[in-house]
């Protein structure tokens, strides 16, 4: 026999019930990342934005039905945010008028306090100093007079890593249609998440130009993406170097970079790693495909 079609009153009582599923299940998880949370202790800190990204990958890779991966990831991302909140007080320290901020909230929570400051410089000492959990700086340009990545050639806890590329997701990221993309910097240990870039600064005693730094690099096997350079007063020269893949501050192939440069790089330290962000296709929904299709 053909099931009878449900009524609209039978259909909300199925909503309501979800809803009140959903609502414990989320209570449920924020009570778990408290516990997380407390487990981490001091030298294990709050934001992780690897294992972040390692969950949305999946959810995204198993999702189905109408709803569309950018909302899920939308969703996601406010989910992440509560749960790191009730860790840590989560503060976003941005330069006031790069036009970050939108993007800063939309990957760190709408309810999230964003400190606006006066310089990218400024918003990275205020994670070393502790006033805000994360920075969202820009993406590294040549030939910044004062670049907010230079203090992160240092050794040590309290120098801030670069640890997220935002946004994970344009199509879930309103204020990046435009092209926006920045960087997060906090101090948290570099990890991978599995399809990941890296950033190391090279210090070097003499101007190094880009081809020789890419063979350099290549024979140490590391892939250059893109170079950033600055000149210190006292003549020594700094690059940030994006590279391919995960390369954390023991990796030894920056050990054999010294080897592989006729010994002109005084010092290689590895300073930030980001998973790679989603691509648009990765959040195509089958069903907006069809919608294109059908124009
Ligand atoms: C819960 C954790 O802390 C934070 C919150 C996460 C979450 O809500 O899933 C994930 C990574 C961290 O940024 C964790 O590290 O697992």
């Amino acid at each position: 026999m053909a099931q009878a079609p449900a009524t609209l009153d039978a259909l909300r009582r199925e909503i309501d019930e979800i809803d009140d599923a959903l609502q414990e299940l989320l209570i449920r998880r924020n009570e778990v990342s408290r516990r997380v949370g407390m487990t981490k202790g001091p030298g294990s800190p709050a934001v992780r934005p690897a294992r972040e990204a390692v969950i949305l990958r999946r959810l995204v890779a198993r999702h189905r039905g109408s709803l569309p991966r950018a909302v899920l990831v939308r969703l996601w991302r406010e989910i992440f945010s509560a749960s790191l909140a009730q860790q840590i007080p989560l503060k976003v320290a941005v330069a006031g008028g790069n036009r970050l901020a939108p993007l800063a909230r939309e990957q760190y929570g709408v309810l999230t306090p964003i400190l606006e400051l006066g310089s990218p410089v400024r918003a990275v000492n205020a994670v070393a100093e502790g006033e805000a959990a994360i920075a969202v700086v820009p993406l590294p340009g040549d030939g910044e007079s004062d670049p907010w990545w230079r203090f992160l050639g240092r050794d040590g806890q309290t120098v801030p890593r670069i640890v997220a590329r935002l946004p994970f997701a344009v199509a879930a990221t309103p204020s990046a249609s435009d092209g926006t993309a920045a960087l997060a910097v906090a101090l948290s240990p570099l990890e991978a998440s599995g399809d990941d870039r890296s950033y190391v600064i090279l210090e070097t005693a003499e101007q190094i130009s880009r081809s020789a730094l890419r063979d350099w690099l290549a024979k140490a096997d590391l892939t250059l993406r893109e170079t950033s350079a600055w000149r210190d007063d006292d003549s020594r020269w700094l690059y940030l170097i994006e590279l391919e893949g995960f390369v954390d501050p023991k990796d030894e192939r920056l050990g054999r970079l010294a080897g592989t440069s006729e010994s002109r790089i005084l010092r290689a330290t590895a300073v930030g790693a980001y998973a790679v962000p989603f691509e648009d296709e990765d959040l195509a929904d089958w069903q907006s495909a069809s919608k294109l299709e059908a124009r």
